[in-house]
């Protein structure tokens, strides 16, 4: 009997567990994508300056919840930037009261807005402590930083001399490894026994480092971490579709404005909000795997953060290929949208009331 091919496909609804929103003029033109498909996002806190202090994360969460239509039932969740300086009790306050999900830790100076982040990790080990005992889990940008370690190792050097240390010395402390890019990342998170996991971005399910360098120097693939080769591609697609409930989506659409990406020193981030769920079940349709999407985007992340799934579904929708805008306006500026490099098939249908 020939397989009748899948044409439409009803999903819980999807959460980002690694969103860039921003402030101001760029925050009120992006939000609109994310809320128009997920239900919760965790909302990275590298503004300038950074989301340090529980009462910063809850007056950025109401600046966020200003910019959604009344009645909009998407919810971002907070993040604190880990500094040397973070107070644990200012942290274990704002999780008891609700206002913090995750805290996030970036090596100073890996990534966009990470200077205030940390240089020296026994210096934040009270802090990890505490978190381990209250169950706030870890967000880690994991990349070192060392200029002696090519860009493309850095992922990889980070696992062994910064993130196995830090599980044995805090072994109960919950980990997420943000938008893990290679097959060595993945290898760790699965043979890891717990209290370890992963989200995987959009755009490193479709790219490698010849989409950001080959034929000319392509700006808007360019991001931390770094694409890698095939391979490591390759390796990533295999987790999305395993149905291991350790990786899930975490899209890091990171919007900057085309100025600030077309720059000598240009800006790393790919923004996909507007098209993430498109790509992501072309991405699982090519690969014969749409049964594990639900998992990827709408169970497993919930699943490790220890929140239910949403109650409610979004249906995709399989037709001719799917208008997206390439560009959109800012009050900063336009800002480009990930361009996956085939059509999109895929359409999510409209929330019904927004
Ligand atoms: N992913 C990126 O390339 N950029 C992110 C920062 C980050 O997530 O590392 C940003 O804030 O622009
Ligand atoms: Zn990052
Ligand atoms: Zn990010």
């Amino acid at each position: 009997m020939p397989k009748t091919a899948i044409d439409r496909l009803t999903l819980r609804r999807p959460d980002d567990w690694h969103l860039h929103l921003r402030d101001g003029a760029m925050m009120e033109a992006v939000t609109a994508y994310s809320a128009a498909h997920f239900g919760r996002a965790i909302v990275m806190p590298n503004l300038v300056p950074p989301v340090v202090t529980g009462a910063q994360a809850g007056a950025y969460r109401d600046r966020i919840m200003a910019t959604l239509p009344e009645g909009s039932p998407f919810r971002p969740l907070m993040t604190c930037y880990l500094t040397e300086d973070t107070d644990a009790e200012d942290l274990a306050r704002a999780h008891a009261d609700g206002i913090i999900t995750a805290v996030k830790l970036y090596p100073a100076g890996a990534t966009t807005n990470s200077a205030s982040g940390v240089k020296d990790f026994d210096k934040v080990r009270p802090v990890l402590e505490r978190m381990a005992e209250i169950g706030l889990p870890l967000c880690v940008h994991g990349e070192v930083t060392d200029s002696d370690i090519d860009i493309f190792d850095r992922e990889a050097v980070f696992i062994d001399r910064i993130l196995k240390p830090m599980r044995k010395k805090v072994p109960d402390l919950r980990i997420i490894m943000e938008h893990v890019t290679t097959e060595n990342a993945v290898d760790y998170v699965r043979d890891s026994r717990s209290n370890l996991a992963a989200t995987i971005t959009t755009h490193h399910l479709i790219i490698n480092r010849n989409h950001i360098l080959a034929g000319g120097i392509k700006p808007h693939y360019y991001c931390l971490p770094v694409a890698k080769r095939e391979k490591h591609r390759i390796a990533l697609v295999a987790a999305a579709i395993s149905g291991d409930k350790r990786f899930f989506l975490g899209t890091d659409s990171a919007p900057h404005t085309d100025a600030n990406k077309y720059l000598p020193c240009g800006c790393a981030g790919c923004f996909t909000a507007p098209n993430t769920l498109s790509c992501l079940a072309e991405v699982f349709d090519a690969a014969g795997a749409l049964d594990k999407l639900e998992n990827f985007t709408s169970l497993a992340g919930p699943r490790y953060y220890g929140l239910p799934p949403n109650e409610d579904t979004i249906t995709l929708i399989k037709g001719d290929p799917v208008d997206y805008p390439a560009q959109i306006e800012t009050g900063d500026g336009p800002v480009t949208v990930f361009d996956p490099g085939f059509p999109l098939h895929w359409r999510v249908e409209a929330r019904a009331e927004f």
